[in-house]
């Protein structure tokens, strides 16, 4: 039994329908660097693996030349990676450290990290590393204005791939970019084209890099990247005033705004937005888990994503919590504070809801703990 010392990586691949991910595929599966991955897609037929160089193939299951597997998922994808973690095991495919799922263009990505995050068998055995995505660099701003599901996952990205850039004239692609950065300021973004990329960039995007021992939260919260953040939200606001209710469920196309405004209403990536909030005392541990259990209670489906770095009152050291949705992963405490800032920070990535409201149930549920003591 080859049984693995660390969690497993996983990485979870999406992007909008025709916007790159088996093109990014293809390249990386020839790249050195991905011995030691095993690459699950829906069909094998889609990237085309007459083309690479095969070492030798079952029904589902695929070897390279280059060290990495190809696995097709067979009904269930948990049950894929549950009998691929056996295989590896019995040592009757290699072993590899890391898995990439590629999902499929239209797939909405939060219920597929949910159940990576919350199955018992895999939460124990692996680690959601990170969430690559491939935006279009033609289409791309059109299907954010046009289709929710890609808003989506340009929102729960670490890892945002344009792609397509060699079919433009335009080599800057600032209007998309800053749309991007609006919807996910912690999403590292890469400008890619024909699937180039040095596999590097694309992985270890977690908290944890097994390789360096470290833990890389600066770069994983991205908190900085919020500083200009005022004006951002200004813009928020402003698009917010229109509608009737503020928190809430989804509101389809429901926008009656009162007054016009320069853009178009309409545009799916306005009811998602990235604010972080600091909090400079220590915070209560119970008061915070109220907190978030009540905004995951009421809200749940529209938190695309939380990340934070806490100040808990009795702890000399941060705690991290990250969530996706209804799902948190278990908090993770640090060796150290990555600096002297000592403000407990917490990004939320959200669709249809105020950060007003977060800050003041935020304040409502502090102030309650200060009554306790
Ligand atoms: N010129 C150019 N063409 C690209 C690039 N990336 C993808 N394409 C082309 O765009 C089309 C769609 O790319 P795919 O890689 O199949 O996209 P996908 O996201 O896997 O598509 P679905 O599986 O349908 O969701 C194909 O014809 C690719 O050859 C690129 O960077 N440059």
């Amino acid at each position: 039994m080859d049984i693995p010392d660390e969690p497993l990586a996983i990485s979870v691949l999406t992007g909008f329908l025709g916007s790159g991910k088996t093109t990014l595929l293809k390249e990386l599966l020839q790249h050195p660097d991905m011995d030691e991955t095993a690459v699950i897609v829906n069909e094998f037929g889609e990237i085309g693996l007459d083309h690479l160089l095969v070492e030798s193939s079952t029904e589902d299951i695929v070897l390279m030349n280059s060290g990495c597997l190809c696995c097709t998922v067979r009904g269930d994808l948990v049950e894929t990676i549950r009998k691929l973690y056996k295989q590896r095991l019995i040592q009757e495919v290699p072993a590899f450290n890391r898995i990439v799922i590629e999902t499929t263009g239209l797939a909405d990505p939060a219920p597929i990290l949910q159940t990576l995050m919350s199955d018992p068998f895999l939460s124990d055995r692996f680690r959601l590393d990170g969430v690559i995505v491939t935006v279009d660099a033609i289409n791309g701003a059109e299907t954010l204005t046009n289709h929710q599901e890609s808003v989506k996952q340009a929102a729960v990205a670490d890892r945002l791939l344009l792609t397509k850039t060699d079919l433009s004239q335009d080599k800057d692609f600032s209007d998309l970019l800053a749309r991007l950065k609006d919807l996910n300021p912690t999403a590292s973004v890469f400008k890619t084209a024909k699937g180039q990329i040095d596999p590097a960039q694309l992985f270890n995007a977690g908290l944890y890099n097994p390789e360096t021992k470290s833990l890389d939260v600066q770069n994983w919260l991205k908190a900085e990247a919020f500083d200009n953040e005022h004006n951002h939200s200004h813009a928020h606001d402003h698009n917010n005033h229109g509608h009737g209710h503020d928190q809430g469920h989804d509101h389809g196309h429901h926008h009656h705004h009162g007054h016009d405004h320069s853009h178009d209403v309409n545009r799916h990536d306005d009811k998602v937005h990235a604010f972080c909030l600091t909090h400079d005392k220590p915070l209560d541990w119970d008061q915070l888990n109220s907190w978030v259990d009540m905004l995951i209670t009421l809200y749940g489906s529209n938190l695309l994503r939380i990340k934070g770095l806490l100040n808990i009152e009795g702890d000399k050291n941060p705690i991290v919590i990250h969530g996706v949705q209804h799902v948190f992963h278990p908090p993770v405490m640090l060796e150290n504070w990555p600096d002297s800032d000592r403000r407990s920070k917490i990004v939320f990535i959200v669709k249809d809801l105020k950060k007003e409201m977060f800050e003041d149930t935020f304040k409502a549920f502090m102030e309650q703990s200060e009554d306790l003591i």
